[in-house]
């Protein structure tokens, strides 16, 4: 058999302007037997026979007319000459081409082009359409040729209302085929956006180079300037002419970005003749921090680079040790609220032990799109200069908190405080969580908040200005992130609002309110603090997570010959849930060094394998081990005999449903585990090997990664990437301390 040709998508090429642009489709689109035939149209009979030569274009000509008549329907023209003599190009298509040939263009500025067409024709024919790659290089001229220049690159086509569906159709396809992203857009816009984004960088460039050039000293400017000096300054080698006629042809556009850029060059010139380190340091971080964001879009990473990959997977070699002493990175509770309370205070607060992982930086990014300056994270340690209460200020969009449930809720709270409009996002997991459980309450402090449909999902959007009244607020389930919502909106609350919960949770927040010297009281059940007070900057020691500690805390516990320390733990006695659960089921865990950094207690955990057995989990330690039924469920699997887990419906509405999704995983791998509308009943027994879906939810994949050590073949875990969102680093750890995981992409 015959290996089929794909049809070309396109008839003859005609290129006019054989330079990078021009030379470029023409080599992708020969490339990809995309087109029938390409000709080449360019002043010089030199350039016409350098192109032939590279197998760029099949024939040339030094004019339009040459070659015109034989063009027919299916047949493109590509003008790629520079802006200004698009006009010139245009008139010889008026006079030579037939209605039926499609003309586009390459030109940076749509509206000169679109005004040049009306020039020539009269109006703008259906058979033109504008369009402009966004890809280029510094380099120019047909030895720039270069086939995969388009390869996942914008191309922007700016179509009027007449242009002609199969005109439009045929440009459409011919990008994609080289590989482009088609976008439509009208013609100012992308004129104002191209001025902002392309014209301005370079007219900077170019003058930034001309000034140094023009000083008396530049012998030794340009000897000296190294890496800085070079990669600002490398689009000023690109084609003068090229850009001279840019500038001019999108003159009203140009200027607004030129003066824009010169207020706020001036902006930061004030604030270094006035020694303003405040404002250097807020342009600049909050510059470094879009820079950093913008090179994770384009190489489509998230915050955390282990993210970058959806579809991580971890493979589990069955067995392997529990041995060492290793710290887990700092609590993701107590980082979240360290960047909120901070933002919040007047003066500096330093931060050690911060959890770089994705949930706590998406926490970090929302103050940040709220103009607070902050230092960091290096090396766990951040540095945040608070506003105030009264000091953040409106984000220019919608604030994306990713997969964080704690942001979003906790953040629900501030932002009905403040007198600026806002907007919540998170992703698909959090798209689909509750927050009607924040918005009701919020609502009846007098917030103008809603989120949609029946359940109250995400996005959240909040009028800013509502004045909010404070309330006795008795929690219909048992949450730290409501409390804490409540607690934060009491805040801007006239009176003093009080929040009763059912059960003791996680108290955090009330504990940190306090470092940063705002009074709450705590009664019982009920916590209460009045608004009209102020946060004064702290510094705050992160203890390691108790949650990401609990992984290892059961991975020793069933591993025989196990030992493994664990340090600086925090122990708050609302979150110490996993450590008396483990102790009833017969764990040996040692607890020393205790004592309290920042009002948080802490304390170094040694464990070591004992055998475990199953127990009825007492429903009081439910919301003191909340996050970590995922792999005490895996502890129970362990076990001589039934576990059996009651009053957590809750673990239904986490990252996944905590409780059907660890039920799936653990029949797959043979274990006896049944789920019920509030909890689990579990037969421990033996572990097999399997393929185990974690939904994305990061403890369900790093629980499964934990019962490898007793399984009897390996475990593949499937869409691990949100590991990153609490423990960046636990495959490192898991692995030195004897745990045989293999992460794949
Ligand atoms: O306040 C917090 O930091 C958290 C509270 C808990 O959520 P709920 O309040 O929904 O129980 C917990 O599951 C979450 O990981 C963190
Ligand atoms: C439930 C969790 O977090 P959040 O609610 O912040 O997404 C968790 O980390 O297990």
């Amino acid at each position: 058999m015959f290996e089929q040709k794909p049809a070309p998508i396109i008839g003859r090429l005609v290129v006019i302007g054989v330079g990078l642009i021009g030379a470029s489709l023409a080599s992708a689109l020969k490339k990809r037997s995309a087109c029938t035939s390409v000709i080449g149209v360019a002043r010089r009979q030199a350039t016409i026979d350098e192109a032939i030569k590279a197998g760029i274009i099949d024939a040339g000509a030094l004019g339009l007319k040459d070659v015109a008549q034989e063009l027919v329907k299916g047949d493109v023209v590509f003008i790629a000459v520079p802006t200004l003599s698009v006009e010139s190009v245009l008139s010889e298509c008026k006079e030579y081409l037939h209605p039926d040939v499609t003309i586009t263009d390459g030109a940076s500025v749509k509206g000169s082009v679109i005004a040049a067409a009306k020039q020539v024709y009269g109006e703008v024919p259906p058979q033109l359409i504008p369009g402009h790659p966004i890809a280029g290089s510094e380099k120019s001229g047909v030895g720039a040729a270069n086939p995969g220049l388009y390869e996942d690159h914008r191309i922007i086509l700016t179509p009027l209302q007449n242009a002609g569906a199969s005109h439009l159709n045929l440009v459409d396809s011919m990008w994609k085929a080289v590989g482009g992203e088609v976008i439509h857009m009208p013609v100012d816009v992308h004129d104002d956006v191209l001025a902002m984004t392309s014209h301005l960088p370079h007219a900077i460039a170019f003058s930034l180079v001309d000034t140094l050039a023009h000083d008396a000293d530049n012998e030794n400017i340009f000897k000296y300037a190294a890496g800085g000096f070079r990669d600002f300054t490398r689009i000023a080698s690109s084609d003068p002419v090229m850009w001279h006629d840019i500038m001019r042809a999108n003159q009203s556009s140009v200027l607004n970005a030129i003066d824009l850029f010169a207020a706020n060059l001036a902006r930061l010139r004030s604030a270094v003749a006035e020694d303003d380190s405040e404002y250097l340091l807020g342009v600049f971080t909050r510059a470094k921090e879009a820079r950093d964001q913008f090179t994770r879009l384009l190489t489509k990473q998230a915050f955390v680079p282990k993210m970058q990959s959806s579809n991580i997977e971890y493979i589990m070699q069955p067995g392997g040790q529990v041995k060492g002493s290793i710290r887990v990175p700092g609590d993701k509770s107590i980082s979240h609220r360290s960047i909120m309370l901070g933002s919040l205070a007047e003066g500096v607060t330093e931060v050690e032990g911060f959890l770089e992982g994705e949930d706590a930086l998406a926490t970090l990014q929302a103050f940040r799109d709220m103009g607070v300056v902050i230092e960091g994270p290096v090396n766990g340690r951040v540095k945040i200069h608070g506003v105030g209460l009264h000091g953040l200020k409106k984000p220019a969009g919608p604030l994306y908190v990713g997969n964080s449930g704690t942001s979003m809720r906790l953040l629900a709270g501030i932002l009905s405080g403040q007198p600026f409009d806002s907007v919540l996002t998170g992703d698909e997991s959090l798209s689909k969580r509750p927050m009607n459980r924040v918005v009701n309450p919020l609502k009846a402090m007098g917030a103008q908040i809603s989120a949609e449909g029946e359940k109250g999902l995400p996005p959240v959007v909040i009028k800013g200005g509502a004045p909010l009244k404070a309330m006795d607020y008795t929690l219909p389930m048992a949450s730290a992130q409501v409390k804490s919502c409540v607690l934060l909106a009491g805040l801007y609350a006239a009176g003093e609002t009080k929040v009763t919960e059912p059960a003791p949770t996680r108290d955090h927040t009330e504990r940190m309110l306090r470092g940063f010297g705002y009074q709450v009281l705590s009664e019982g059940a009920q916590a209460s603090l009045s608004s009209g007070g102020a946060l004064k900057a702290t510094k705050i020691d992160v203890p390691a997570d108790i949650s990401s500690s609990a992984f290892f805390l059961v991975a020793a516990s069933i591993t025989p010959e196990s030992d493994l320390t664990l340090t600086h733990v925090g122990m708050n006695p609302t979150r110490v849930g996993v450590v008396n659960i483990l102790k009833q089921m017969g764990a040996d865990i040692a607890v020393s060094n205790e004592r309290t950094v920042g009002g948080e207690p802490v304390a170094d955990l040694r464990v070591r394998y004992a055998p475990l057995k199953g127990i009825d989990i007492p429903e009081d330690q439910v919301p003191l081990a909340i996050d970590e039924f995922p792999v005490l469920f895996v502890a129970a699997a362990c076990a001589q005999g039934q576990t059996v887990l009651r009053g957590a419906e809750e673990l239904r509405v986490k990252e996944s449903d905590r409780i059907q999704v660890m039920a799936d995983g653990l029949a797959i791998l043979g274990v006896n585990a049944t789920p019920t509308e509030d909890g689990i009943i579990i037969q421990g027994g033996n572990i097999g090997g399997g393929v185990v879906e974690s939904h994305g939810d990061h403890r369900i994949a790093m629980a499964f990664a934990v019962a490898s050590l007793r399984a009897s073949g390996s475990i593949r875990i499937l869409n691990c990437a949100n590991v990153a969102t609490s423990f960046p680093n636990f495959a490192e750890l898991a692995n030195s301390v004897g745990m045989q995981l293999s992460v794949t992409e």
